[in-house]
């Protein structure tokens, strides 16, 4: 059986009275690529905050890689291997995307020179090749979205935490990014996803946790959380589901 690379166990987190994660405990498996799904205000953000350090839980532990990390700061658990992206890209706008990418590189690599050469061969694996040497600032939204993607892979994660990295790209541009995102998967990544576009979902995702409310209400493969009841009062609606059981099962409209 493969080992889960990151366990986080009955995490709590308030702000105020609102209960923004509730006893949330779920496991993902080494090599994974899932997704984190569920409506705006869930506590999506605010467990991959919990999970990578940014935020302190209330109650509940995290463990990564074999090692209790509960509370530890995010660079060292980016040190360790976990990285997230952010839903509001903020690259170094004059900067070039060469450099922004290093950025990332020098988790590891001290020379500039090594950390530059790291980041070009970063860009061709997020189809930001042409671009490297153009200031951040000339990319248009689904390049920032590649840049930020390219960021965190610069800090050679073994699990990547992915905030809506398809969100603001039309269809077009998100039918383009869902193979870059496999094709970081395939490369041994884990990946841990969330998002609202279902089709990249349905398409990408082996394993779905549903949160509602703060709290984990399903979780299973694409299908059997599209298809199940908490899941469509909460979050899909019905006409949504309807449409994805059948993409899902090939039927033609
Ligand atoms: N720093 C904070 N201070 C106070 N309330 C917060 C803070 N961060 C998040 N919240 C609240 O916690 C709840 C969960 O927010 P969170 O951003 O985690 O949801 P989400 O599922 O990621 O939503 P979305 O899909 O819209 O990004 C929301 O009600 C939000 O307003």
């Amino acid at each position: 059986m493969t080992e889960a690379l990151l366990a986080v166990g009955g995490l709590s987190r308030s702000f105020g009275g609102l209960k923004a994660v509730q006893d949330v405990s779920l496991s993902v498996k080494e090599g994974s690529l899932s997704a984190l799904i569920g409506p705006n205000g869930a506590g999506k953000t605010t467990l991959f905050a919990l999970m990578s350090g940014f935020l302190k839980p209330d109650a509940g532990t995290v463990r990564f890689a074999d090692q209790d990390i509960t509370g530890r700061e995010p660079h060292r658990n980016a040190l360790l291997g976990m990285t997230r992206t952010f839903q509001i890209v903020k690259p170094f706008a004059a900067q070039t995307v060469r450099e922004n990418i290093a950025v990332g590189a020098h988790l590891h690599l001290r020379g500039r020179r090594e950390a530059l050469a790291h980041a070009e061969a970063i860009a061709l694996r997020v189809g930001l090749a042409p671009q490297l040497d153009k200031p951040a600032s000339d990319l248009t939204v689904a390049g920032r979205k590649r840049l930020e993607l390219a960021r965190a892979l610069a800090t050679r994660p073994r699990l990547l935490l992915l905030d809506e990295v398809l969100a603001g790209l039309n269809p077009q541009e998100i039918a383009e990014m869902m193979p870059v995102v496999r094709g970081i998967a395939d490369s041994g990544v884990t990946v841990l996803m969330i998002e609202h576009v279902m089709q990249a979902v349905m398409h990408l995702a082996e394993h779905v946790w549903v949160l509602a409310q703060g709290q984990l209400i399903a979780e299973g493969s694409p299908a059997q959380v599209t298809s199940d009841d908490k899941v469509v009062e909460a979050y899909l609606g019905h006409g949504t589901a309807a449409r994805l059981r059948k993409a899902a099962s090939g039927a033609v409209e």
